[in-house]
């Protein structure tokens, strides 16, 4: 018997770590767009998903923004329905008229129809396509943009997607990796011309950012960029749990914050105390920035008579007798 090509077989591991130990019930939806990365999930997933007792079903979405994405579309699902998938259906979503620019209004739709189809399917998990490459993307964006700990910590290979987990299996998984991994299995990916317009910045980031630092650095500078990911990650899940506690401590009985008790906190702790707290005061998460925050830090630790702090959402935080409170 032919040894199983590396690529096949690292992809596949990576998968049966992802689905073990996932709860019993349901299938798991692939989200594949039919560009390498999802087609060399999707190729696993509908390979490892039967040998551990699990169904896999997959679904693809239609954007609507190009000419050919309805047939597009209709040749992922007809290939997961070739491939084995107990179902894989095409969702169409409208882009237009959602908020923040084509990008974000394209996530913004793709990731509400993810959720609905895996509610409806009762799926017991979401899987994308995301790999190292992607990882090390997104964190020199955030780099850039001066996003700190939460940004460099980068995409999470497992997050809450509306009451179901959305798993990223390839995480650790090169993208020169999935695609030899298509090579092999004779699978022909969809190349998203999106992914090489430079009017995008993550585009120009895997276009020439990430070669040039390859070029000047080494090979290893993707491999450490999504290490330092992970390695930040494991920071920010501490200092939360500080701060989960800081927050309870801080909090006075009618909902507003204990100035000497903030006052206490060591600032890393206390920026995520004031973070947490404008969100349940219900703070727009995507807008509240850095400035939000040492706004309402100044409240606490340079007070002199100024006014209220302003948030995203029409929130407004105010000091009063020793309080932080909203009104
Ligand atoms: N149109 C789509 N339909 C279903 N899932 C999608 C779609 N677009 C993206 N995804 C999911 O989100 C993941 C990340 O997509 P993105 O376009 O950001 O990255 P990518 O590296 O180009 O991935 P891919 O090579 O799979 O297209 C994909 O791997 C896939 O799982």
């Amino acid at each position: 018997m032919a040894a199983l090509a590396p690529p096949v077989a690292a992809i596949r591991v990576a998968v049966r770590r992802a689905l073990t130990g996932l709860s019993s019930g349901g299938p798991v939806l692939v989200a594949c767009s039919g560009g390498a990365d999802s087609l060399a999930l999707a190729a696993a997933t509908v390979f490892v998903a039967p040998r551990l007792g699990r169904d896999a079903v997959l679904v693809t979405v239609d954007h609507g923004l190009q000419d050919g994405s309805a047939e597009r579309a209709e040749a992922v699902a007809t290939w997961g329905r070739g491939a084995g998938f107990g179902s894989a259906t095409v969702v169409r979503v409208e882009v237009a008229g959602r908020p923040g620019g084509p990008e974000a209004a394209a996530r913004e739709a793709r990731y509400q129809a993810l959720t609905e189809v895996a509610r409806r399917q009762n799926a017991v998990a979401v899987l994308t396509g995301h790999t190292r490459d992607d990882q090390a993307e997104t964190v020199l964006l955030a780099l850039a943009r001066g996003a700190g700990p939460r940004g460099l910590a980068g995409m999470p290979a497992r997050r809450d997607l509306g009451g179901v987990p959305l798993l990223r299996p390839l995480l650790e998984i090169g993208r020169e990796q999935t695609r030899a991994a298509c090579v092999v299995l004779g699978l022909t990916p969809w190349q998203d011309p999106h992914n090489t317009d430079p009017s995008y910045a993550r585009s120009r980031v895997r276009a020439d950012l990430l070669p040039a630092l390859v070029r000047a650095l080494g090979p290893g500078v993707v491999d450490n960029l999504a290490r330092t990911a992970r390695l930040v990650a494991a920071d920010n899940a501490a200092l939360d749990e500080l701060a989960g506690t800081a927050l309870a401590a801080a909090r006075c009985p009618d909902g507003g914050l204990s100035v000497p008790v903030l006052l206490g906190l060591v600032p890393a702790v206390r920026g995520r105390v004031l973070h947490a707290w404008a969100r349940e005061l219900g703070a727009l998460p995507g807008a509240l920035s850095h400035r939000h925050v040492a706004a309402l830090d100044a409240l606490v630790t340079d007070w002199h008579g100024q006014g209220p702090a302003d948030l995203p959402g029409g929130v407004r935080v105010l000091r009063r007798e020793g309080r932080l409170a909203s009104g």
